[in-house]
């Protein structure tokens, strides 16, 4: 039998880090003051497709109800999160749920997430928070060896302003940013200014370490909205190096992966091989859907991605007891009696290697005893 392409079945160690970083990430959140929240995993595909929210519906797993409606299997929490608790009454509040985010467009159409989500916060509190608590959550996991990004829609979205571009060149250009593909970005702009044209190539090269702040901060002297983005940038990250953390980069080329975000995007890499176990930003904008102008701030994890990269400690003692039908019961009252192992009943000894230390039930004096063998 075979799986759907994306479709995948998961084993054994993957499970285990899994269920340990779920766990982890409750206890994480729970102490810094969130509240858990969950949504069903059915939804109505116009609470992420609204002009609002975006969501393209082509990469969503979805079909017709019975009254003709379109319902998804849920693409996205932030979307799902803001439907939730739009009514509630607008204070400061944050939220952490866990649990599988379904799109066509990525490597596995189901992915695991652990994310939080800051809503009606100070914005800079909001977004410090957000932060903060991954780097929180990634120690607790022992996850040690990540970078941390940061990035801006608004410096993409103000370059392009005066191009005055429709919506679909708009996200042609934006997809070519993303790619940091410089020779699509200069086809696309072919018949526009070569000034901004020249800015937005070398804007996709514009990413590094603090420097790239106050190299831009000359580029962009006169331009004050420009400004206080890279000033913005530049406090997070000192709050970040003040709390220890020495590898956060900003990319000032980066733009929006998801269409609700506005303001602040940050990015988590695992240093050895690249790949993104969290993503988030600012999204405002998200809640005016129900005419409300809030602040609205969140991230989430890759849980499966972070289950690749835990270190698997095994650290409890395996043993084996030997036994047979006729003392089965015998061994497994044993196996109470070693609360801290891992411990197998087999009837043949099979794998010695992987124990620590294997038993056997044998008969003595008319007794059975369980002995080390
Ligand atoms: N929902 C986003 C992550 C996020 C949470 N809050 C804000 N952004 C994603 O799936 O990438």
């Amino acid at each position: 039998m075979f799986l759907p392409a994306g479709s995948q079945d998961e084993t054994g160690v993957q499970i285990a880090n899994r269920l340990k970083a779920s766990e982890i990430f409750r206890k994480v959140t729970e102490k810094r003051n969130f509240k858990a929240i969950s949504t069903p995993v059915v939804e109505y595909a116009h609470t992420f497709t609204n002009k609002i929210a975006g969501m393209d519906l082509q990469s969503m797993l979805k079909w017709f109800n019975s009254e003709g409606e379109i319902e998804v299997l849920r693409p996205d929490w932030t979307a799902a999160v803001a439907r939730a608790i739009a009514k509630q009454h607008p204070s400061f509040q944050k939220w952490a749920y866990q649990g599988s985010v379904f799109r066509i467009d990525k490597d596995g159409t189901e992915s695991r997430q652990a994310g939080i989500e800051i809503v009606h916060a100070d914005p800079f509190l909001g977004e410090s928070e957000c932060l903060l608590t991954a780097v929180d959550y990634l120690k607790n996991i022992d996850i040690n060896n990540y970078v941390i990004e940061l990035g801006h829609t608004r410096i993409f979205e103000q370059m392009i302003a005066p191009l005055q571009l429709n919506q679909k060149e708009e996200e042609a250009l934006r997809s070519a940013m993303y790619d940091k593909r410089m020779d699509l970005v200069e086809d696309l702009l072919i018949n526009h200014s070569s000034e901004i044209k020249q800015d937005l190539v070398s804007l996709i090269d514009a990413y590094g370490g603090k420097e790239v702040i106050s190299q831009y901060e000359i580029v962009w002297a006169d331009q004050p909205e420009l400004l206080s983005i890279l000033d913005h940038i530049r406090k997070l990250i000192e709050l970040l190096e003040s709390t220890g953390l020495s590898e956060i980069i900003v990319d000032l080329g980066r733009v929006k992966n998801l269409p609700y975000y506005d303001g602040i995007m940050f990015r988590g890499f695992i240093t050895k091989d690249g790949s993104t176990c969290f993503s988030g930003g600012r999204y405002d904008r998200l809640y005016r859907q129900f005419e409300q102008e809030t602040s609205a701030v969140g991230l989430a994890f890759d849980v499966d991605l972070l289950a690749q990269h835990m270190i698997t400690e095994n650290s409890l003692s395996r043993g084996c007891i030997i036994a047979a039908p006729e003392t089965h019961a015998i061994a497994e009252k044993y196996r109470s009696e070693l609360p801290e192992d891992i411990v197998d009943i087999q009837y043949k000894l099979e794998n010695e290697a992987v124990y620590h230390t294997v038993y056997e039930v044998i008969r003595e004096n008319n007794q059975y005893k369980v002995v080390r063998k």
